[in-house]
């Protein structure tokens, strides 16, 4: 920025195993965001390397990363993110347009609990509704990780819980990946393993052999 260098991320190095629920920790601009957003190559690193797979992810043209993140990759915010003018239903369709091997809108929609609420804008909705449809959109894609900034963020504690209900499942009946970031120290217990994140660098991975169901999470 300028005359000011700003390290986001220094010296970071793991890897996520298929299938893996992980969450990662960590205080306001600790560089939580910047590392998935390498992940999800939505950002190039400066430095270092980055494979999915075998397929590096550094030093890779636009296109490559474009082809990542239709593909591989489903993304959940913490404001949802829904295209104000489609439909539930729309949302989840054009998701699904983008991607190869996608699942049916609908069906999906009927898993998050939406089926009847298919044909709403996201204006109808609550937040937590919206959240759903935001879930359905990334998971219609079917992509091999989920990755979710600040998921619950913007929600009230039961309806957390279901939208990590939602992500769990994913995670469980499908075998994905999910990748969840947040300030909330409670889902870590759900978590396979958490990353402590701190001015920029992996202090900690804790490994929980016993990881709670959403359900006995609390905060
Ligand atoms: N585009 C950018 N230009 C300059 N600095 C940036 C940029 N993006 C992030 N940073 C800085 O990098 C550091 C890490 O930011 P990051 O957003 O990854 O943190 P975070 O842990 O996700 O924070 P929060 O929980 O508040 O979202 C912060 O110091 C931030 O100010």
């Amino acid at each position: 920025m300028g005359e000011v260098t700003v390290q986001a991320l220094k010296d970071v190095s793991f890897e996520i195993y298929k299938g893996e629920f992980i969450v990662v920790l960590g205080p306001s601009g600790s560089g939580k965001s910047t590392m998935i957003n390498l992940i999800g190559g939505m950002d190039t690193a400066s430095s270092g390397e980055i494979y999915f797979h075998d397929q590096p992810l550094h030093h890779v043209n636009e296109k490559t990363l474009t082809e990542y993140r239709r593909n591989a990759v489903g993304f959940v915010f913490q404001f949802y993110n829904l295209m104000p003018n489609l439909t539930a239903y729309e949302n989840v369709l054009l998701s699904t347009q983008i991607a190869k091997n996608p699942l049916e809108p609908m069906e999906v929609l009927q898993q998050v609990g939406l089926g009847e609420r298919a044909n709403h804008f996201p204006a109808q909705l609550s937040g937590g509704e919206q959240q759903r449809v935001a879930i359905a959109r990334a998971v219609a894609k079917n992509p091999e990780i989920l990755l979710c900034d600040e998921p619950t963020g913007a929600l009230d504690f039961s309806t957390g819980i279901q939208v990590l209900k939602l992500l769990r499942d994913f995670n469980k009946n499908y075998g994905k990946t999910v990748m969840i970031i947040t300030h909330n120290a409670g889902i870590a217990a759900m978590a396979d393993r958490v990353f402590y994140i701190k001015d920029g660098r992996l202090e900690k991975i804790q490994v929980n052999e016993h990881p709670s169901e959403p359900e006995e999470v609390t905060w």
